[in-house]
């Protein structure tokens, strides 16, 4: 049984819709990423959680305990969540310590002992121990957003909603920062839903992706999942780089190849099965290309190499005009203009293209 149920949550705007039936099961102490391109209704998935904006329809359940839906409404400050905002948003009149223990109200944290204790071990685990008594004005903005994680954790919330909580920081300090919080969420078993529209972000430091547009989350899966077998072509170019080419399914071919420009190639469908000789969207991640000596594949010549430090990513035109692109160890690198070939090492995804009907004869790539 998940610990976080989100069950066809929508909300409106006045006439705008901005969130559809909205679901999520969430494991307890799972990461969660919701990711998407801006305006697509992250922030507000967030706040409708945290009961700050009413919902149109559905149901969030933390626990056993249901916060919204029918006529139920728990007011924000009774649902056990913490929140981790943007801009960390501390007090600026009081001191680091005094901020995290702000939260610390309510029976279990009547005893001044059990509350130094609990901002102690938080300083401690975020590591500001030595600043507990400097004010917000004293510290940078990184340790700032420590101090927002260990208000927002030292209640020992049912669930912790972080809203891009790294995007106004330098993205020097952005990444040893994501893994400490990560950290620091693990160590203390907290279930989170961290709203980001960096798919890096998202995909390093999360246990499962949801990724979202137009107030629909579209996939729901663990990050190698995601990036591996993306729900739609949309998926795929927002959690990486992909190499798209058009295709022609065969039923003869076993569900199991699809002829593209680079011959007949292994082939997984993902989503509904298209018709017989019908045009497909074909895709690959660059690195599911390999480029080896003239003569082994299919002929290409390489027009750009964009290089990144231990690897590079190579556009290759091939013999007829289709352009791919490869990604390659810096070590394996061809040089510009070199003629090699292309394989498959992956087997293509294909998804049904809606629509266009009965395909031309696929160009026959030129093979050794
Ligand atoms: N209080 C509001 N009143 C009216 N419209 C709103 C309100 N809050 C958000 N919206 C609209 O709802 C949509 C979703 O906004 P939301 O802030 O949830 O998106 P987001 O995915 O978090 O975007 P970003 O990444 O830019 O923060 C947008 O079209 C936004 O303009």
């Amino acid at each position: 049984m998940s610990w976080v149920n989100i069950a066809d949550l929508s909300v409106a705007f006045g006439e705008l819709p901005v969130l559809s039936r909205v679901g999520l099961a969430i494991p307890r102490g799972d990461i969660v990423a919701v990711l998407g391109p801006s305006g697509c209704g992250k922030t507000t998935l967030l706040r409708a959680i945290a009961g700050l904006v009413p919902i149109a329809d559905g149901e969030v359940r933390v626990g056993d305990r249901l916060l919204s839906g029918g006529k139920v409404r728990v007011a924000p400050e009774r649902r056990g969540i913490g929140w981790v905002p943007q801009d960390a948003a501390l007090f600026p009149h009081l001191t680091v310590a005094e901020n995290i223990a702000f939260g610390l109200r309510g029976p279990a944290w009547r005893s001044p002992e059990a509350r130094a204790a609990r901002v102690t071990e938080l300083a401690g685990l975020v590591g500001l121990a030595d600043h507990v008594k400097r004010t917000p004005a004293q510290l940078s903005g990184g340790q700032a957003q420590r101090v927002a994680l260990a208000r927002a954790l030292a209640p020992r919330p049912d669930l912790v909603l972080l809203d891009e909580p790294f995007s106004a920081l330098d993205p020097m300090l952005r990444v040893p920062l994501r893994r400490e919080v990560a950290d620091v969420l693990r160590d203390q078993r907290s279930t989170a839903l961290l709203v980001t529209h960096d798919q890096q972000e998202a995909l390093s430091l999360a246990d499962h992706v949801a990724v979202m547009m137009g107030g629909r989350v579209l996939q729901w899966g663990t990050p190698a999942e995601v990036y591996r077998r993306p729900a739609t072509p949309w998926v795929a170019r927002f959690v990486g780089d992909t190499v798209e080419l058009d295709g022609v399914w065969s039923a003869d071919a076993g569900g199991r190849s699809v002829d593209t420009v680079l011959g007949r190639v292994p082939a997984e469908l993902v989503g509904e099965a298209p018709a017989s000789g019908s045009r497909v969207r074909v895709v690959f991640r660059p690195e599911w290309l390999r480029i080896e000596p003239e003569g082994v594949g299919v002929a290409a010549t390489v027009t750009e190499l964009s290089f990144v430090g231990h690897e590079g990513l190579v556009t290759l035109e091939l013999t007829g005009g289709a352009i791919v692109r490869s990604r390659a160890l810096a070590l394996e690198l061809p040089r510009p203009g070199q003629v090699v070939s292309v394989t498959v090492r992956h087997p293509a995804l294909v998804y049904a293209h809606a629509g266009l009907g009965a395909a031309a004869p696929m160009p026959q790539p030129s093979q050794p």
